[in-house]
């Protein structure tokens, strides 16, 4: 199991001393507001920006202390800019997941086409492995990205709103399974009913610092809701699973 700790990082302008530690195999969210810097600190963990001040670790070693082909087996990311800009096949999008578990010369195994086909048809996308990517609906799309992170067998995952375009029955199933895989998740969510369902603790975010940590029923009180997200909300506990679920008042 590895750990990613996220220790006091800045990025001048946006985070003022972030501070988020998951523990080996734990499901963590972050939560918070537009423009919070919810994405700018998973941008720090999966490596696509530097801070300007404190340090991320994964399973304790800086990541600066990795190459991005080290870290890159070690983590994979659904980034709010996973963009394919070209004509790529689902299959030749899926297939760059295994790219960090390749040498040079040995190119595309059976084991990884295995390996991505089965990723593939647990995002129920296996039907769409040979269309074209940019011919594809957002939930689609969405689906097929998340897929290409679990070909590269990640044991950490970093996920920036994954159920983003995703219908309802999607959603639950790719949260579920997340859950399932039994490795380190740190994910951005916006909806805190389906934080709250899935993830072990939540980080609530604003203006560039983690204002709350903890496990949901902790966080997610009207107080915080209130200060934090401006929106009075009730908490209930769900019929089945009896986690804490919320109710918001309208707006009428
Ligand atoms: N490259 C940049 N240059 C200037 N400002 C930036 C840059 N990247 C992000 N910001 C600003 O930093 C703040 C935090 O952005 P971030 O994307 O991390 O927020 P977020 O919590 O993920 O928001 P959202 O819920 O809207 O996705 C925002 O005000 C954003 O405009």
């Amino acid at each position: 199991m590895v750990d990613v700790e996220v220790d006091g990082v800045t990025v001048a302008g946006i985070l003022r001393g972030v501070t988020v530690s998951v523990g080996g195999g734990e499901v963590h969210g972050i939560v918070g507001p537009n423009g919070s810097g919810k994405s700018t600190t998973l941008r720090c963990v999966y490596r696509a920006l530097q801070p300007t001040g404190g340090v991320v670790r994964l399973g304790g070693r800086p990541l600066a202390e990795l190459t991005v082909r080290e870290s890159a087996r070690e983590m994979a990311a659904l980034t709010q800019d996973s963009h394919v800009e070209f004509d790529f096949t689902v299959a030749e999008v899926v297939a760059m997941g295994r790219l960090p578990h390749q040498t040079g010369f040995d190119g595309e195994t059976r084991e990884d086409r295995e390996i991505c086909a089965s990723a593939l048809s647990r995002m129920d996308a296996a039907h769409l492995s040979g269309r074209s990517f940019l011919s594809l609906s957002g939930g689609e799309r969405q689906r097929v990205l998340i897929a290409r992170a679990l070909a590269q067998e990640p044991n950490v995952l970093v996920l920036d709103e994954p159920t983003n375009h995703l219908d309802i029955s999607h959603q639950l199933a790719v949260l579920a399974l997340v859950r399932g895989l039994g490795i380190t998740v740190l994910t951005v969510l916006h909806d805190l009913n389906l934080a709250a369902a899935y993830c072990d603790r939540l980080h609530v975010m604003d203006d560039g610092l983690v204002v709350v940590s903890g496990k949901p029923e902790d966080v997610l009180t009207p107080d915080v809701l209130l200060e934090v997200f401006r929106v009075k909300a009730h908490v209930v506990p769900h019929p089945v699973s009896g986690v804490p679920q919320l109710l918001f008042e309208h707006r009428l």
